[in-house]
Order: C-alpha cells, then sequence, then structure tokens
C-alpha cells in the first residue's frame, strides 16, 4: 500500500490540473482542497470523496494547511492569482506547471524564502503516460523534491534538469511534443483523403498508424532512426517520401525553427 500523500492544494483544475488530481488520487491522496472558479462534473462527482472544490483563495477551509500547492493556471494569470497564497506558501512546497514563468517571478509574488518547483508535463498525463521535467529551485529540501518526485511520477516518468533556463526548451519539446505528433496525424489524415482514399478509412489509417508507432516505439529498445530504417526498404516507396520530409529545407530545418521559437515565447513568459 502506497504511503499516504500530504494535504494538497491544487490550484486550477483543468486539463493538467484535472489529469494531476486523478494520478494523485491513484496513489493515496487523502485530502486535498482544489480552487477552481468554473466546475467541471468529473470534478463536482469528487467532492465528498476527500476533495474540497473552492471558486477562489478567499473559500479555503480556515486551518487547511497544505504539504504542498500546485499551481496549474495560465501563466498569464498569475501575477493576480498568485499573492492570495503567500502565507500557504510559507510552510509548504509549491510547484508550478505553468509554462515561461520563472522562479524569481514566483517568488516576488509568494514571497522571497518560498520553496519552489517547476515542473513541465504533457497531455499523456491524462493516462499516466505523460513525460515531466522539473527543476528544484532554492530552499527546497531533498525532502520535498523527493514528494515532488513522487507527485510527478503519478502521471508518468519524471526528468530533472539542473538549470532553470532548460526548462524553456523542455517546454518546447516535451511540453508541447503531443501537439506536432497530432498534427502530423491530421496532415496524415488529409493527404491519404488526397490521394482518394474515403475519409472514414483515412482517418483510421492516421490515427492507428500513429498510436501503433508510438506503442512500437515505447516496446522497443531500438533508436527511431533503427525504427525508421525498417520501414525504409532500399528502392521502394518510403524512400522516395523521406527524401522529401528529410531534405534540410523540409523537416530538419521546421522542427528547428519550431521548437527554437517555442523555446523563445517559454522565455518571453517568465514574468
Ligand atoms: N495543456 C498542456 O499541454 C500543458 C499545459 N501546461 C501548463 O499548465 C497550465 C494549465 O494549462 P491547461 O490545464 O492546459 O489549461 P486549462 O485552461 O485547461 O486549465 C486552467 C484552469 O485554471 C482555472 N483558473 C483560471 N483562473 C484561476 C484562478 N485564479 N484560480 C484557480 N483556477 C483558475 C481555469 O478555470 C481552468 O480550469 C498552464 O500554465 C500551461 O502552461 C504545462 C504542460 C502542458
Ligand atoms: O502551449 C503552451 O503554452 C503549453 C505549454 C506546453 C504545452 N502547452
Amino acid at each position: 500500500m502506497a504511503e499516504t500523500l500530504p494535504p494538497l492544494l491544487l490550484v486550477g483544475c483543468g486539463k493538467m490540473g484535472g489529469a494531476m488530481l486523478a494520478g494523485w488520487r491513484e496513489q493515496g491522496l487523502a485530502s486535498a482542497v482544489v480552487v477552481e472558479p468554473y466546475v467541471s462534473e468529473a470534478l463536482r462527482a469528487l467532492a465528498g470523496q476527500g476533495v474540497t472544490v473552492v471558486p477562489d483563495a478567499a473559500s479555503i477551509p480556515v486551518g487547511f494547511s497544505p504539504g504542498v500547492i500546485v499551481f496549474a493556471i495560465k501563466p498569464q494569470e498569475a501575477p493576480a492569482a498568485l499573492p492570495a497564497y503567500a502565507a500557504l506558501a510559507a510552510g509548504a512546497l509549491s510547484i508550478s506547471i505553468m509554462a515561461g514563468r520563472s522562479v524569481a517571478s514566483m517568488q516576488a509574488a509568494l514571497g522571497e524564502g518560498s520553496a519552489l518547483i517547476r515542473a513541465m508535463p504533457n497531455t499523456p498525463a491524462a493516462i499516466r503516460q505523460g513525460f515531466t521535467v522539473g527543476f528544484t529551485g532554492p530552499g527546497v529540501t531533498e525532502a520535498q523534491r523527493a514528494l515532488a518526485d513522487r507527485l510527478l511520477a503519478a502521471i508518468g516518468e519524471v526528468a530533472w534538469v539542473a538549470e532553470e533556463d532548460l526548462i524553456n526548451p523542455v517546454t518546447a519539446v516535451s511540453g508541447g511534443g503531443p501537439a506536432y505528433v497530432f498534427l502530423l496525424t491530421e496532415l496524415l489524415e488529409q493527404a491519404a483523403i488526397g490521394e482518394g482514399l474515403p475519409p472514414d478509412l483515412a482517418r483510421r489509417m492516421a490515427r492507428v498508424t500513429v498510436s501503433g508507432s508510438g506503442a512500437l516505439l515505447a516496446a522497443s529498445s531500438e533508436d527511431a532512426a533503427a525504427l525508421r530504417r525498417a520501414v525504409t526498404s532500399p528502392k521502394g516507396t518510403t524512400e522516395r517520401a523521406l527524401a522529401v520530409l528529410m531534405a534540410e529545407e523540409a523537416w530538419p530545418d521546421a522542427i528547428r525553427r519550431a521548437m527554437a521559437a517555442a523555446t523563445a515565447r517559454s522565455r518571453e513568459l517568465a514574468g
């Protein structure tokens, strides 16, 4: 039986907050307060099962003392929202999954000495297959970092970086990564329709090809390049397609520019 998690305060229970809450509940979450102004049916159903849902910071039950506060609101909402949590943050570990928002900007709102960890998960967290990269701010104890590792492991794999700036390319590559894979799926479906396949078949082909390839990658110890080569028969059809996609000005350049653009945007959101 897993050790019970400490009382937890979740600020923002949308797509990512909701996925984390579900993961923590599986890990033995005894009590949690969720601050969320727009309550979904799924969240409403948790009320009374150890989860208290309130619309704002002022409504947090008096005496509730969280060991961990997780901020899963949008980075643009942080300046208005965070100061209301300064008193609670003084006695807790704060974990932010907000894109961009730096430790310094959050400490300015929560208190200079507040213990802060930044973490960047991704949406496969919803099925506990996320990838989260964390950065430990100053003043975080070993025990707090171990607890954060455990909370983040509830939604998938976890890794850590030692420099805060590295969270920016992480945000570009793994934070946003699922979107690029879904775009590839959309484009394959559209191209299949363009080549004359019925739309229903095109949709199934694209979805199962992408999800099956992901599952093969997960099950295999081979490099992605080796798995790619296994598809590519000499003088065959895939070779022709890859000659288009792998041309330096095609995917290699486009992916580099896309990751640089997202990394730059993450830095802009530092606050
Ligand atoms: N969607 C993604 O793929 C990822 C998002 N993130 C980060 O996670 C954070 C949340 O993103 P999503 O879950 O996608 O957004 P979302 O819009 O689904 O969830 C945000 C939630 O915060 C609530 N909210 C707004 N103001 C609030 C306040 N003052 N107090 C409490 N709750 C408030 C909203 O009602 C909403 O339910 C963002 O900072 C984003 O950068 C990080 C990794 C991946
Ligand atoms: O697009 C965003 O800003 C967030 C961060 C990573 C994924 N979604």
